[in-house]
């Protein structure tokens, strides 16, 4: 970052979650990554500094070595003018989502993440000017819990974003009931996988964002306002996959394309970058395969077929490594909580081993090298239930981050493309996926997943389940509609 020349007008707001606000510059393929706080919580500049390298070292020494260095972008801290960012700010301010507008960006230290623009990754690294599409995927928990110190039997059936869903629709944070099921997605069967694409185009949520040259065309930029309609995304779509039944326009056309688009990005989430090397944890991928509550697999049940049959996923491929990295949540929140409650105590007493123990970093080789042990013998030591505690936050960052998937139309003459391509029915597209957002979860934040995990589950087994119990013989004959999900794609 050249400091001198740092122009508030070459910079455009680009997106922003609960943590962190982003600007995309013009015509560069680089982001400015800043940090948000709720407006009465002052940071010095040197806590935000340490906790901005924090995250580039956590990226580092743990998420490329469990995701691979091809997938993961650490990006670097930098430090800017802060009349730069000063003007910034007030420039993207009317950009901003009113339901992120609880957080301010920080101002005040100067510090930020310099990343590539990976909804502009292609031309990142070749300069030529191809149109680029970027499909952003939060896929979120892909298994559903193992662990015998779970209490809540329905926690061993239906999984935690079904749950989830009608705790969000009640409380108003989003209008309807997704049918995406995160487990239709990790399951590496390709039907399952379409529809959950399918279900995330019907309904995006946070879940799913496309952008096309860098700018987003499709999804929430803002939880409230309501994303563009499939037609207008198919007209986006069409210089990428211009239907082969030759249809230009029309309903039909629409779908072939929403079609197309939805094999390529199944194709491509199959891939492997790092042929045959499935990562260094080997957590056995345990629990039942399908979540209850998915209408995909309801609908299956309804004509009495084998709903636990699944392709699997290949070793090398994202969403293996990603599932891999969740599953460290051996325990479960309600295993966990009495271990995050022992060290706790531990604390307590002893405040200052807080820096010993890595709680806040640094999250170097040592911090990753604890991160292995899988055993679940508990010895009723501080040091087995800190271990715990710390694979349980990398879990959990594995459970929020982001899958982008770009991709662009070869040229002609590819040959001197060294990047994967997959087919399309209109040409050849070349592609990179990379992972975003992998901050590493805060120790304070366990009481409150513990508190919301409780929330979500006596949500649904009081309200929706048991509504579903009492209507069940008459829902199933109506609901013949899920039948259509079983339709090729
Ligand atoms: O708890 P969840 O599953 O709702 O996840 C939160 C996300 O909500 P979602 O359900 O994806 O809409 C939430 O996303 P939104 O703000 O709703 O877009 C955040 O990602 C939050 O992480 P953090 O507290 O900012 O580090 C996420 O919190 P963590 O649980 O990952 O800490
Ligand atoms: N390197 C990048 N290139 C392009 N876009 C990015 C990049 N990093 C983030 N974004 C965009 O900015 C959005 C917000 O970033 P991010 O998910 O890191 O925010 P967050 O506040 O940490 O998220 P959360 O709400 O999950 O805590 C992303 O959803 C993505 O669209």
């Amino acid at each position: 970052m050249e400091e001198g020349k740092m122009d508030e007008n070459e910079w455009g707001y680009h997106g922003e979650g609960n943590k962190s606000l982003v600007v995309a510059h013009a015509q560069r393929c680089v982001v400015l990554r800043f940090l948000k706080f709720p407006p009465n919580r002052k940071k010095t500049s040197e806590e935000i500094f340490e906790h901005l390298q924090n995250i580039v070292d956590f990226g580092k020494n743990v998420m490329k070595e469990f995701l691979g260095e091809n997938y993961v972008h650490c990006g670097e801290v930098v430090q800017l003018p802060l009349e730069f960012v000063k003007q910034l700010c007030l420039k993207i301010q009317s950009e901003r989502p009113e339901s992120r507008c609880d957080k301010d960006l920080d101002t005040l230290s100067g510090y930020a993440m310099c990343l590539p623009n990976l909804t502009r990754l292609q031309t990142y690294h070749f300069a030529e000017h191809r149109p680029i599409l970027c499909v952003e995927i939060k896929p979120k928990c892909g298994f559903i819990p193992f662990s015998s110190d779970v209490t809540h039997e329905m926690k061993h059936r239906v999984c935690r974003y079904c749950m989830h869903q009608h705790l969000k629709v009640a409380s108003g944070k989003w209008k309807k009931i997704s049918k995406y099921c995160p487990l239709d997605l990790y399951s590496g069967n390709k039907q399952r996988m379409h529809f959950a694409l399918k279900s995330l185009l019907q309904e995006t949520q946070n879940n799913l964002r496309i952008f096309k040259n860098g700018e987003l065309i499709y999804g929430c930029g803002d939880a409230r306002s309501p994303a563009a309609d499939l037609k207008d995304l198919a007209h986006h779509l069409k210089p990428f996959f211009f239907p082969s039944n030759g249809l230009a326009s029309g309903p039909q056309c629409t779908r072939a394309v929403i079609r197309e688009l939805v094999h390529v990005i199944t194709w491509v989430l199959l891939s492997s970058s790092e042929k045959g090397r499935a990562g260094t944890l080997r957590p056995r991928l345990r629990g039942p395969r399908v979540c209850e509550a998915s209408p995909f697999s309801r609908s299956l049940n309804r004509q009495g077929k084998n709903t636990s049959e699944h392709s699997g996923l290949p070793k090398g491929c994202l969403l293996y490594k990603t599932l891999q990295v969740q599953m460290l949540d051996l325990l479960d929140i309600e295993g966990l909580y009495p271990l995050y409650n022992r060290v706790e105590r531990y604390l307590e007493e002893f405040p200052e081993e807080r820096k010993t123990l890595q709680i806040d970093g640094p999250y170097d080789e040592v911090f990753y090298q604890k991160l292995l042990d899988l055993s679940t013998e508990d010895d009723g030591t501080v040091a087995f239930a800190l271990t715990k505690v710390q694979q349980y936050r990398v879990a959990m960052t594995a459970k929020d981050c982001s899958i982008m998937i770009a991709l662009s139309p070869c040229l002609q003459d590819a040959s001197s493309d060294q990047r994967p391509v997959v087919p399309s029915s209109r040409s050849r597209l070349a592609f990179s996926v990379s992972v975003l957002d992998l901050d590493l979860k805060p120790y304070e934040s366990i009481p409150h997943q513990h508190k919301l995990d409780s929330k979500i589950v006596n949500y649904y087994s009081k309200t929706v389940h048991a509504k579903d119990d009492a209507v069940r013989p008459a829902r199933f004959k109506e609901r013949d509609d899920c039948t259509l999900v079983l339709h090729k794609v």
